[in-house]
């Protein structure tokens, strides 16, 4: 692991990585990239950026952006433009060999932790500093509320300085934590009124067993003030069974918040809101979904924390390499439950489809992203046929109001989209709208990526797997039911094994077992043994979750 402290040092680095010369003996020392795969051509770079005194609440976002990047880049900075005067900036809690000795662990490639004067290039802080630089102003409707009534200059530190890493590093990715709420909303807005290119990870608040969410400011906290700042989260944590319980109205889960944090006399509390958690508005009622976020003062520390309130329906993720029965699983899963098939490969015919219809060139990958951009694709589950009652229901699709769900089966269709589903700006649109079935839920998907970044908060998730061995015994036999004669085992083995390394490293969508996913190696079980399983799984999880 490299630590760097000038900008000129990191944009060196960044060339040599990018050009394929980095993270070798001159860069990284003896760090390997991941095996047992070969890099893809250009590494991804996933940053995470962060003021230092590093907790696992940092370790998480640094785990998960090692997970989807070749390499990672952590910032140590404490932004001394997000800070107002009066505030804690003089006394942040900092322990740089500290820091440096977690990222290492983490399996981050540099660390990036200039000095005021570098990374602004003007030396002299305070007035100094705002009077010479330029900055991004977030729109005020989204820093009005909550953490900006009493931060008024806060969130305008916050993208200025965010705004200068992206642009310095330029990630494919950053990590930001959803303890910070309004932050993380003012972030999505940055890049998207920006049109920066890098793709903003939010990812879950990470808390101590006693609930309290971690914070480098609870470093400031007495055993007795840690006990009582605990009251936090327990007041969210009722107001959010509350609502399970079909509680709608802003006033009566805030009126729960207050009840509880009022058990503290200690803490005191600066504001509980309810908000939409994408535009920050305040909400009286509720519709499914909804921020609850409050800031306290417990002793020495300012608190925040936040909890989203979101009634959807439960997903089931399913992942796992090629030929291990996914999507014969998968479709008999969401038969037997009564959720969606979340059917990818249609969707990707339908775009398919749509392209054809309108007469697109396929190869213009500009072109069909834009018409893509334009255009909506719905799914339905199906309904049996009558007449086939044994065939498991084809999922009913829509491109633009209109019904193609036969259309996207034909042979000139098939033979088209995988040149389609290989253009990465497809990909992308087809994750957002598969991610817009997720806040509804009620959803059965699989993939390779399903459990970890389509929808990371799926409420059961199954790697579903098979030996080389068995994948090969059942390929062998699918292909002599086609008449296709026998193919050597040994063969169809290889191929397996290959096609499994390439999945595993593919820079789009590779194959990622989730950690809280259940492995199930399917060697010896039928298909409905493997489909009694997973529903019976799906019962308990979700018995699990009813209040
Ligand atoms: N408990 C947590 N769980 C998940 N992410 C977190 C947690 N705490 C902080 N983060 C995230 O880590 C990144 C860096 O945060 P920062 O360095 O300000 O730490 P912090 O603990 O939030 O500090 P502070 O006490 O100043 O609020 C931010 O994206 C932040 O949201
Ligand atoms: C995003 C950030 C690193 C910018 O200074 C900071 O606001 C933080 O730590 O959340
Ligand atoms: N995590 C936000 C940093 C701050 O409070 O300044």
């Amino acid at each position: 692991m490299r630590c760097l402290k000038t900008v000129v040092a990191l944009r060196r680095y960044l060339e040599l990585v990018r050009s394929g010369q980095g993270l070798g003996a001159s860069i990284a020392g003896d760090r390997a990239l991941p095996s047992p795969t070969p890099a893809p051509p250009v590494p991804r770079l996933g940053l995470v950026p962060t003021m230092g005194a590093l907790h696992p609440g940092h370790l998480s976002l640094m785990e998960r952006a090692r997970r989807e990047n070749e390499v990672v880049v952590v910032s140590i900075f404490v932004n001394p433009l997000q800070f107002s005067p009066q505030e804690d900036f003089g006394n942040y809690p900092q322990d740089r060999q500290r820091d440096l000795d977690l990222c290492e662990q983490q399996g981050v490639d540099l660390v990036f932790a200039p000095s005021v004067e570098e990374f602004y290039g003007l030396t002299g802080l305070g007035a100094g500093l705002t009077d010479q630089l330029t900055q991004v102003i977030p729109p005020l409707g989204l820093t009005q509320g909550l953490c900006g009534r009493s931060r008024p200059t806060h969130f305008q530190g916050v993208t200025t300085v965010v705004t200068k890493l992206l642009s310095l590093v330029q990630p494919d990715r950053a990590y930001f934590g959803q303890k910070d709420a309004q932050q993380l909303v003012i972030l999505r807005h940055l890049v998207r009124d920006l049109n920066l290119p890098t793709q903003l990870v939010g990812c879950p608040i990470v808390r101590e067993p006693s609930g309290l969410a971690l914070s480098s400011r609870n470093a400031y906290l007495s055993p007795d003030q840690r006990h009582q700042a605990t009251v936090l989260s327990r007041a969210l944590g009722a107001a959010q069974g509350q609502f399970r319980r079909g509680e709608r109205s802003g006033a009566a889960l805030l009126a729960t918040v207050q009840q509880v944090l009022a058990t503290e006399p200690g803490v005191v509390v600066e504001y509980a809101e309810v908000v939409d958690p994408d535009t920050l508005t305040p909400l009286d009622s509720l519709g499914d979904q909804g921020l609850l976020a409050l800031a306290a003062q417990v002793g020495p520390a300012r608190l925040i924390d936040n909890v989203v309130l979101r009634q959807r329906h439960p997903i089931v993720a399913l992942d796992g390499p090629a030929g291990a029965g996914k999507s014969t699983v998968t479709r008999r899963v969401a038969a037997a439950l009564g959720l969606l098939y979340l059917d990818t490969g249609a969707m990707y015919r339908a775009v398919t489809w749509l392209m054809l219809d309108q007469g697109l060139d396929l190869a213009d990958e500009p072109g069909v992203a834009e018409v893509l951009s334009q255009s909506e694709i719905r799914l339905e589950p199906g309904t049996l046929d009558p007449a086939a009652p044994w065939d498991l229901p084809p999922v009913r699709v829509w491109v633009n109001g209109q019904e193609v769900t036969a259309a996207i089966r034909t042979p000139e269709v098939t033979a088209r989209v995988s040149r389609i589903a290989a253009q990465a700006a497809v990909r992308s649109a087809l994750v957002q709208q598969q991610r817009r079935y997720g806040k509804t839920g009620g959803i059965v998907a699989e993939g390779r990526d399903i459990g970890t970044t389509v929808f990371p908060d799926a409420e059961v998730k199954i790697f579903l797997t098979a030996s080389i061995q068995e994948r090969a015994r059942r390929r062998q036999q699918d292909l002599i039911n086609q008449g296709q004669g026998t193919v050597d085992l040994g063969q169809l083995e290889a191929e397996i094994g290959e096609r499994d390394r390439q999945d595993s490293s593919r820079s789009v969508s590779p194959l990622i077992k989730a950690p809280d996913a259940l492995e199930l190696l399917t060697d010896g079980l039928t298909i409905e043994a493997v489909t009694d399983r997973i529903v019976a799984l799906y019962r308990d999880r979700v018995a699990d979750l009813t209040p």
